[in-house]
């Protein structure tokens, strides 16, 4: 395979991702290239690995997107949504079309994203999905009450953003203990493809305005990540299932926040900043 692969590093709040442009040419990715160009000691190191490829083509051959993007997270799981990484590729095709407008083809569906001025973009995120198959379960269930927990985190909702979520309520987000309850819950058996889990707690009352909700995510494939755009849907949606928020709040991250609004037509918009850190090229022993 040709050695000379230019790459992107970029973020969303921290929550960040080696971009490759496969529009090109073909990239062979297995999931031990991925886990080595994540790997943050002797690869490049990320969250999620994003790979841009060619826009879908309707069957009259017309695009029904500017591009593809596929994610991978560091463990080499491939993932259907990925929503910091939306923004951030959303950014870097705006930035090279000169267009303030795009649509991503993912396999979560076609996003659409668009620049809110310097280094801030808006995806509509499509729908949240509330149904214990679509998130999916294991069991049918009442998603808005989940039953299952293990110390300070109890009865999530769970939400599908394409991708799976449990929400958990709590009283002190940051006291948490996500290193060990995180993976635990990751791998629950109510979760077939396993789930990204969230704490979150509420730091105002639900009458107000705008919400305003402290989060933080252990990442199915990932582990702890400083920010999760999917996870900051979820929550919002799950906080205003519950009548804990209205249907716009902030979501505060480690890395910083994020703004979230959960549409009448069931669709959630997420609004946020984007970063580019550094470009290069990929050593040729990362694709070995
Ligand atoms: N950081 C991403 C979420 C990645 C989700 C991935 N960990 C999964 O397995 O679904 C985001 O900004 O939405």
């Amino acid at each position: 395979m040709s050695t000379d692969w230019p790459f992107v590093k970029m973020h969303g709040l921290g929550n960040d991702f080696v971009v490759l442009d496969a529009r090109s040419r073909a990239l062979d990715l297995t999931p031990e290239r991925i886990r080595a160009i994540a790997d943050r000691r002797t690869g490049i190191g990320c969250d999620q690995l994003v790979v841009i490829a060619p826009p879908q083509t309707g069957s009259n051959g017309s695009s029904v997107s500017d591009a593809t993007m596929l994610i991978h997270n560091s463990d080499g799981s491939e993932v259907a949504a990925c929503g910091n990484a939306t923004r951030c590729v959303a950014a870097l095709l705006m930035a090279e079309s000169g267009s303030d407008s795009v649509v991503i083809e993912t396999r979560a569906g076609l996003l659409d994203a668009e620049s809110r001025g310097e280094r801030l973009v808006a995806v509509d995120m499509g729908l949240a999905r509330l149904d214990w198959r679509e998130i999916p379960l294991a069991e049918a269930k009442d998603t808005l009450h989940l039953g299952i927990g293990i110390g300070p985190l109890v009865d999530p909702v769970g939400i599908s953003m394409g991708n799976p979520h449990a929400v958990f309520f709590v009283d002190d987000a940051d006291s948490v203990d996500l290193t060990r309850l995180g993976p635990q819950l990751e791998h629950h058996p109510l979760f077939p493809e396993k789930a990204n889990i969230e704490a979150a707690q509420m730091l105002t009352p639900p009458d107000a305005p705008l919400g305003r909700i402290r989060m933080r995510v252990w990442e199915r494939g990932t582990g702890i990540t400083m920010a999760c755009g999917t996870g900051a849907c979820a929550t919002l949606v799950a906080a205003a299932r519950r009548g804990l928020s209205p249907r716009k709040a902030e979501i505060v991250l480690d890395g910083g926040s994020l703004t979230i609004e959960w549409l009448p037509d069931g669709h959630v918009l997420m609004t946020g900043p984007v970063a580019t850190a550094f470009s290069g090229v990929l050593d040729p022993s990362l694709l070995s």
